[in-house]
């Protein structure tokens, strides 16, 4: 098995008996992301590296103009993720468009797109944004004008839990006062990714072979049925009383009716989200319709849950904690924020399309997203035999069945694209000309990106604008400067928390 590489002419790390290149993930000493893209620093003159998770061969992608190419171009060799979850062990998530493979992908991708449009999320976002206005409201209710600690990534949990029970179930709950409510609990049990489901959820990707085998479900059981019925009591009410609201569970009905469809003319002007907004590539479904059962709908609703919680949460907390620690870059965020207060209705709400032109905003975003990338590698699998030609000159085919590791996070701190990659720098940003566009890659790239790039930064940019325009955020005591990671969580997080002293500003 071993000598899989060496005959192939491809570098690859030697492997530990049985467990391969992967046996730090066992031990938790580094971070899933770091085990998995080990090989990238180790052998930076190559396209492709190989790598043994326990003794199976995979590969690891080094040049961001391959992932390119296997993304868009030769994208029918490579259409399928590598996790394959089962419907009896994982009902929703096996359901869900980052898990589902083949024919079913397209069909679902193909379908759900129409739902994430400029429009339809110009639309949402009205509920966004009162989710995060509301919570403000009581957030600066709580402080009663004087500073106070908080940890962060509790707070953007709540706030990102809210607005997406929301959105996504079309259930109003408030998290800050009620703290225990059963959404909340669910959710936050749904968007786990560090504990037990964390080492599922990599296991999925890492060892998919051995999760099957294991017969593990990444969801608790009383996860899976609590939105089963929460989504089917939804959808009846709804329908019994013609009530319309705009979210994704209308969206996933209009779907099932055969009436969601692109606008005949989409608002060219509300287009873009930001420079980090992936582009879409539009997938064709062969015409077949979709059967929308409530449990279609109800795991598509949870996939955004479990894609859009965490990673939003995640570009929060680091965004914050950038701000705390480079006073400078926020007082000129604050400044931009003020500025445009002029141009909302109430001089507090902010609205899409003002936040769509902050051009500052943007680029704090975006080098966020860059230096901190919540989802630090993905993966495809071999669908069919691929042959491509190897910096050194050597073809290599990668055969079907292959699975393939992106290492986005590695590319964003790769120091020929981007100078002094650790520096947090929106500067980078200032001219998007300049930067290397194949290698930015926070919401991967081609026809299976991230769906829901524009949700995300529409999300996080209203609430860091709510944030600012009431607080200055400050380092707390207990905050670690530098940052210490969590290396045992499937995400990215801090170890010891995103502790910070919120300051009102009226203070
Ligand atoms: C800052 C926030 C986010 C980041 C950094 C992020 C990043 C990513 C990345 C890297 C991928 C994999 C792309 C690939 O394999 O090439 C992905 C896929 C996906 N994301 Fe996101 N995401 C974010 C927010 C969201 C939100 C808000 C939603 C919900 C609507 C969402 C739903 C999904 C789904 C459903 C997929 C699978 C797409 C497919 O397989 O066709 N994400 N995301």
């Amino acid at each position: 098995t071993y000598d899989y590489f060496e005959k192939r002419g491809i570098p690859y790390i030697k492997p530990v008996p049985f467990f391969g290149q992967v046996l730090a993930f066992f031990t938790q000493e580094k971070h899933a992301v770091d085990v998995a893209s080990e090989g990238y620093k180790m052998f930076p003159d190559t396209r492709i590296s190989g790598v043994f998770t326990l003794r199976t061969p995979a590969y690891l992608v080094h040049d961001p103009l391959l992932y390119k190419q296997m993304a868009i171009r030769d994208f029918d060799h490579f259409t399928d993720h590598v996790s394959q979850l089962s419907y009896e062990t994982d009902p929703l998530l096996a359901r869900s468009l980052f898990f589902v493979n083949g024919a079913r992908w397209r069909h679902n991708r193909a379908g759900l797109s129409p739902a994430f449009t400029a429009s339809k999320m110009r639309n949402m976002f009205v509920l966004i944004s009162k989710s995060a206005g509301d919570a403000m409201e009581r957030l600066v209710a709580y402080s009663n004008g004087e500073p106070f600690a908080m940890e962060l990534r509790d707070l953007y949990s709540r706030l990102g839990n809210d607005a997406m029970t929301s959105i996504s179930f079309g259930v109003e709950v408030d998290s800050l006062t009620d703290r225990d409510n059963e959404f909340f609990h669910k959710g936050k049990r749904l968007a786990q990714i560090d504990g037990w489901p964390g080492v599922k959820l990599l296991m999925t990707t890492l060892l998919p072979g051995l999760y099957r085998l294991l017969k593990l479900g990444i969801l608790y059981k009383d996860v899976n049925e609590f939105y089963l019925e929460a989504v089917s009591t939804n959808i009846r009410h709804r329908l019994q009383n013609l009530l319309k609201r705009p979210d994704f569970i209308h969206l996933l009905l209009q779907a099932r009716e055969d009436e969601l469809c692109c606008e005949q003319h989409e608002d060219a002007s509300l287009e873009s989200a930001g420079f980090s907004m992936a582009t879409t590539h539009a997938v064709d479904g062969d015409g077949e319709r979709l059967e929308w059962q409530d449990i279609d709908i109800t795991a598509a609703a949870a996939s955004f849950f479990f894609g859009g919680i965490e990673t939003t949460a995640t570009l929060l907390c680091f965004m914050s904690y950038e701000l705390a620690v480079n006073p400078a870059i926020q007082n000129r965020l604050r400044s931009e924020i003020d500025s445009v207060r002029g141009e909302l209705v109430d001089g507090v709400t902010p609205t899409y399309e003002v936040l769509q032109k902050m051009k500052y905003l943007d680029m704090v975003v975006s080098e966020t997203l860059r230096r901190w990338t919540p989802f630090g590698i993905t993966n495809r699998r071999c669908t069919k035999d691929y042959t491509f030609t190897n910096s050194d000159g050597n073809v290599i085919t990668i055969e079907k069945g292959m699975n393939i590791s992106i290492p986005l996070k590695s590319f964003h701190l790769d120091e020929r694209y981007f100078p002094d990659p650790l520096r947090f720098d929106p500067e980078r940003f200032a001219d998007p000309s300049r930067i290397n566009q194949d290698a930015y890659v926070p919401f991967g790239t081609g026809y299976r990106n991230c769906i829901g790039s524009r949700l995300g930064l529409m999300q996080a940019k209203c609430i860091i604008f709510y944030m600012l325009s009431n607080f200055n955020i400050e380092p707390g005591i207990k905050l670690t400067i530098p940052l210490v990671l969590d290396e045992t969580s499937a995400g990215l997080n801090a170890k010891h928390g995103f502790w910070m002293s919120l300051i009102p500003r009226t203070a």
